[in-house]
């Protein structure tokens, strides 16, 4: 498995802590799917306090902090410089985000703020779109990892391009590579797990579907098959049918 800036992650499943029902069942959550980061927002979860702070870091799971709800570079890195006092961590995910009803990256600021802070030391997490170049240029910023979105944050569709995260995946063999956001259901993360992903971010699908504990679990279980099935040589999908019994008498190949 790749490291994440050194780190090799207990599990790829990363999995966000905002819009729980309760404290309890975001806890559940963690404890039945076992996902190795939790991923939490400075901005957005900033009212609920120390208490919630101190609750997350009690989880055992790596802390990925974000920058969710910063709309330019001074937001962003100031967001960044104070999760890094909060959690005494060098990681952060980037999020700067450039278009109101999609939520789409502000690739040029995003861009802009990865050097800023790799120069700073931090360890950025870019949530960024399917492009090849701007995949590049966050490379030459500095970051060690990409995380290429697979829809719209908390639409639930799923892989809208399949292709142009094949293609990212193809293009950067060693970079690990997370598809964040847009997953609605076990199927789509084990999708990105057979193209060969790294890990999977996800929060919307599991804190509000109905069990949360038990949708996280599916995750992990999905998660886990698709990483297994690209490990062991699929089949490649064909046009024309093939018999699965081609000669008569012989059941095996060999
Ligand atoms: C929590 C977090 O980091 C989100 O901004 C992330 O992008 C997840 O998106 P979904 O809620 O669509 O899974």
């Amino acid at each position: 498995m790749k490291s994440f800036y050194g780190t090799q992650l207990s599990n790829p499943l990363m999995l966000g802590t905002a819009q729980y029902p309760s404290p309890a069942i975001l806890e559940q959550a963690f404890r039945d799917s076992g996902a190795g980061v939790a991923t939490v927002s400075l901005r957005r979860e900033s009212g609920a306090g120390q208490t919630f702070w101190q609750m997350i870091c009690e989880l055992g799971v790596l802390i990925l902090p974000n920058t969710a709800g910063c709309h330019t570079v001074k937001e962003a890195v100031t967001t960044a410089h104070m999760a890094r006092e909060v959690f005494d961590t060098k990681w952060i995910k980037l999020e700067l985000i450039g278009h109101t009803d999609s939520l789409q990256p502000d690739v040029f600021q995003l861009v802009e703020a990865a050097r800023i802070l790799t120069e700073d030391g931090f360890h950025v997490f870019p949530y960024t779109t399917d492009d090849l170049i701007v995949g590049e240029r966050l490379l030459a910023a500095g970051c060690e990892v990409l995380m290429p979105w697979g829809a719209p944050i908390g639409s639930g569709r799923g892989l809208n391009n399949e292709y142009a995260l094949r293609a990212m995946r193809a293009e950067f063999p060693d970079v690990p590579l997370v598809v964040d956001a847009g997953i609605g259901l076990p199927s789509h993360a084990a999708q990105a797990m057979e193209l060969g992903y790294d890990a999977v971010l996800l929060n919307t699908a599991v804190a509000r579907a109905g069990d949360p504990a038990a949708m996280a679990r599916a995750m992990m279980l999905a998660i886990e098959a698709g990483q297994l099935a690209d490990l062991v040589d699929p089949i490649e999908a064909r046009d024309m049918a093939e018999p699965s019994t081609p000669v008569i008498g012989k059941a095996f190949l060999s």
